[in-house]
């Protein structure tokens, strides 16, 4: 049933649908998560981190599961987490990992140790993680002894976490996995973004570079939120960014979407309504992205107020949009929903997780980037279906601008660029045929002007038939034909043109009521070096002219060409005499 719906039910996404369902769960299954204890309290001045410890011995801290994922972080609020591992007899290398990685720094307080503090814009710890943020503990420390974590401010606060204490051979296994996935993930949206502005350029449509730009602006979210542009990436000059950037990218993703999905599934014409509504979000969403840079407090505040509510109600517009035309015949539309939808849920899900619900699913992050992959390859198929289709229109635009549309041969104008094409080929032999209908005044008047236009669409049909896939026949005008035989000499035109003058003869049609059968008079003749396309269909219209004087039903060879023939003849003959 959806294999109906989809179009051109190709089997291309069923794969897409197998790729996704298999990532699930995998990445649902459990990731060898460590026995924690964990809590968390708000972070006060003076507090100090053998006090913050003292407290969660005592128990006045929150606990709460750390392998769930949990929102410690408030706006504007430090925290203190505080991880004890349960007693294990083994005393081994570990990690203890963060994920998805604080956009804010976080600080290690081991005992003995002096505290280690890792950020996700950090390109000198030695150890980040990718995906996470990571801590090495060494083998000596204290297989139970309590690990505390100091979170600083974020005045956006942070997105939920979950902790986790691993061998440390689990945790390279699982980095490196998630390197290898996100890469994937990362080069499909870039291709696919590249692809498109490849696209935007050849074909000369804008769609096609507004879809880059969304797809470039969805890679770098992601890019910035599991912090693959500092590690493994690497981008420095990205570095004190991210708070900024990230959310500016959600904006310009969705401005981007917004002009996108006018265009590509043709609002205007299959959802008029919604059309000014999502042109009006497009435009929206920039000055957004500037207030929120412009350091102005009494600017910033709103724009951050406003950011979540533009993003959750551009993301029903787009959707209802996509939905209505769908529903009016948009085939881009649907694969614009195929594609979106599933993003969008996942968008619901982060949504209700950050304020508390699904604290089990912690695959969310990882299968929005593999939804904004399976999203780029679906709409990218949806581009090259509409390449395909605008392909498919301009041919016929340009068939209906060079067919003639009673006979279904070239017109007179598309038969004068052609044939001048073909002469702009010197030292081809070019033959030029001159047809004119006999009497067809008379079959117009017996029969009428419906059986004269029969009649002429028939004869059409049957030269087209008689002639080469290389030869040309276009309608000149009325009840005249020219066909150019390239590469022909005039023995062989003559021939062709007899040929044509009995077809025509043979389809019989009639003229009259006295049985008078429909002909054709045909004037040949062949293109000279110091000919233009008129001189030539000049010539051959006399010979033709000729065959009509002669009594029609004949072929008529140009006389210049005959007389030319006559004097070569006669020169050869001289020289072969003397
Ligand atoms: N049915 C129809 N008739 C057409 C069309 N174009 C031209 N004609 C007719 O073709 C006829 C041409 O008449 P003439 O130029 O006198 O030539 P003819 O009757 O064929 O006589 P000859 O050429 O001397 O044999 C005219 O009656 C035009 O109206 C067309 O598209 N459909």
């Amino acid at each position: 049933m959806v294999a109906g719906w989809i179009p051109g039910t190709h089997r291309w996404w069923r794969l897409l649908v197998l790729g996704l369902l298999l990532f699930l769960p995998w990445r649902a299954m459990p990731q060898s998560a460590g026995q924690l204890e964990a809590a968390w309290t708000a972070a006060r001045p003076g507090d100090t981190p053998a006090g913050v410890l003292a407290a969660f011995d005592r128990g006045e801290l929150h606990a709460f599961d750390p392998a769930s994922m949990t929102r410690i972080l408030d706006p504007g609020q430090a925290a203190w987490v505080v991880l004890r591992p349960l007693p294990s007899p083994l005393a081994e290398e570990r990690a203890l990992t963060i994920e998805p990685p604080p956009l804010t720094p976080v600080t290690l307080y081991e005992r003995g140790e002096s505290p280690r503090r890792l950020a996700l814009d950090d390109f000198d710890a030695p150890l980040h993680g990718h995906g996470r943020l990571a801590w090495r503990i060494p083998a000596e420390a204290a297989p139970s002894a309590p690990i505390l974590l100091r979170f600083e401010a974020d005045a956006a606060g942070t997105a939920p976490l979950r902790f986790e204490l691993r061998p440390w051979s689990d945790y390279l296994r699982a980095d490196a996995s998630w390197l290898m996935f996100s890469s994937a993930c990362f080069a499909v949206m870039l291709a696919m973004a590249a692809f498109a502005l490849c696209l935007a350029l050849m074909l000369r449509d804008a769609t096609f570079a507004w879809y880059a730009g969304y797809v470039f602006c969805y890679g770098a979210i992601q890019g910035i939120h599991t912090g693959y542009v500092f590690h493994p990436m690497e981008w420095a000059w990205l570095a004190g960014t991210a708070q900024l950037a990230a959310p500016s990218a959600a904006l310009l993703s969705l401005a981007f979407a917004a002009v996108f999905v006018a265009r590509f599934c043709d609002l205007q014409r299959f959802a008029p309504a919604l059309h000014a509504a999502t042109l009006a979000l497009a435009l929206g969403a920039p000055p957004l992205v500037l207030m929120r840079s412009s350091h102005v407090d009494a600017l910033i505040a709103p724009a951050r107020a406003l950011h979540y509510p533009m993003l959750l109600i551009g993301a029903v517009l787009l959707l209802c949009a996509g939905v209505v035309a769908a529903v009016r015949g948009s085939r881009s539309a649907r694969y614009f929903l195929l594609g979106f939808t599933p993003l969008l849920a996942l968008t619901v899900l982060d949504s209700a997780q950050a304020n508390g619900a699904l604290p089990g699913m912690d695959w969310l992050d990882d299968a929005a980037l593999a939804a904004g992959a399976v999203q780029a390859i679906v709409l990218s198929l949806g581009l090259a279906d509409r390449a395909l289709a605008m392909r498919h229109d301009t041919d016929v635009v340009r068939e209906l601008a060079d067919v003639d549309a009673l006979t279904r041969v070239l017109n007179r104008r598309a038969l004068g660029e052609n044939l001048q094409a073909a002469m702009a080929c010197h030292g081809e032999p070019i033959a030029l045929l001159f047809l004119d209908l006999d009497c067809f005044k008379t079959l117009n008047d017996s029969l009428g002007h419906q059986a004269g236009d029969a009649a002429l669409a028939a004869v059409a049909a049957a030269l087209s038939h008689e002639l080469r896939p290389q030869d040309l026949l276009g309608r000149h005008g009325g009840e005249e034909f020219l066909a150019v035989l390239r590469g022909a000499e005039l023995p062989q035109a003559i021939h062709v043109a007899t040929r044509l003058c009995r077809r025509v003869h043979r389809l019989e049609i009639p003229v009259d009521g006295r049985q008078q059968l429909l002909t054709v008079s045909i004037g040949v003749t062949m293109r000279r070096s110091d000919d233009t396309v008129e001189t030539l269909i000049e010539r051959a219209d006399h010979a033709m002219y000729r065959a009509k004087l002669e009594g029609r039903n004949r072929v008529r060879v140009d006389e210049k060409l005959v007389c030319r023939a006559r004097e070569r003849t006669a020169v050869r003959s001289v020289r072969e005499e003397s």
